[in-house]
């Protein structure tokens, strides 16, 4: 279970203390859960929270990020990663969910806002339906200081399983949906080995 690191703010330090948190995995994997987890420690802990999700994003509610276990916790939808830096202000935390369906510059943004000494906490897909890696994930990965890759169950053999198998026709990289369309399985049942 991750704990948020505990940064001594030492007097000698000059710049205030930033960082980026990646949580990724399959869909079903629990990514949703664990943001809304750590976004409500902070809020405990009397930290400013700011929490934001893209528009495209419509599958449960227009505002709150929900999970596929119905937890939820209120955001502000935004158009872009632009106005993430407009709308930031002077909160401690950032929290976004699904990330994988930002515009590449999210990375900038990020590393700025972490950069002016927020915690940023970041939830999405590192791999789309064909297993190929999502939009600004890498780049969000290899910039982070965490990274928590969670699993989900697989659905044919109950192995850890960490791809999203789409179980319809469609072939487009975008098509928001959940059990109707996707399931969780591990990387045999992914390629049809079992
Ligand atoms: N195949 C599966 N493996 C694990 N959890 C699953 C599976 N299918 C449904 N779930 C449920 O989904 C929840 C995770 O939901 P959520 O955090 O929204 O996932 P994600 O954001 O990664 O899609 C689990 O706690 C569990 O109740
Ligand atoms: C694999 C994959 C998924 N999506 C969509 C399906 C869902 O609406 C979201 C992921 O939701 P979750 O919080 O991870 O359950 O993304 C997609 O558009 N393309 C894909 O390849
Ligand atoms: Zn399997």
């Amino acid at each position: 279970m991750f704990l948020e690191p505990n940064l001594f703010k030492s007097t000698e330090r000059k710049a205030p203390a930033g960082w980026i948190e990646v949580v990724c995995g399959s869909m079903f994997s629990g990514k949703t859960e664990e943001l809304i987890r750590r976004l409500k420690r902070a809020k405990i802990a009397q930290m400013r929270v700011e929490i934001f999700k893209p528009v495209a994003d419509t599958r449960y509610h227009d505002e709150d990020i929900v999970s596929h276990n119905q937890n939820s916790i209120r955001s502000t939808p935004v158009h872009n990663s632009g106005e993430i830096l407009l709308l930031a202000g002077d909160c401690d935390v950032i929290g976004l969910d699904e990330v994988q369906f930002f515009d590449e510059n999210i990375v900038e943004v990020c590393d700025a806002l972490a950069n002016q000494g927020k915690r940023i906490i970041v939830a999405g897909l590192d791999m789309d339906f064909k297993g190929n890696p999502f939009g600004p994930m890498p780049r969000l990965m290899a910039i982070a200081e965490f990274v928590t890759k969670v699993h989900a169950v697989c659905v044919n053999c109950g192995a850890a399983a960490h791809y999203s198998y789409r179980k319809v026709e469609q072939q487009q990289t975008v098509l928001l949906g959940e059990t109707e369309s996707y399931e969780a399985r591990c990387r045999s049942c992914f390629h049809g080995e079992n």
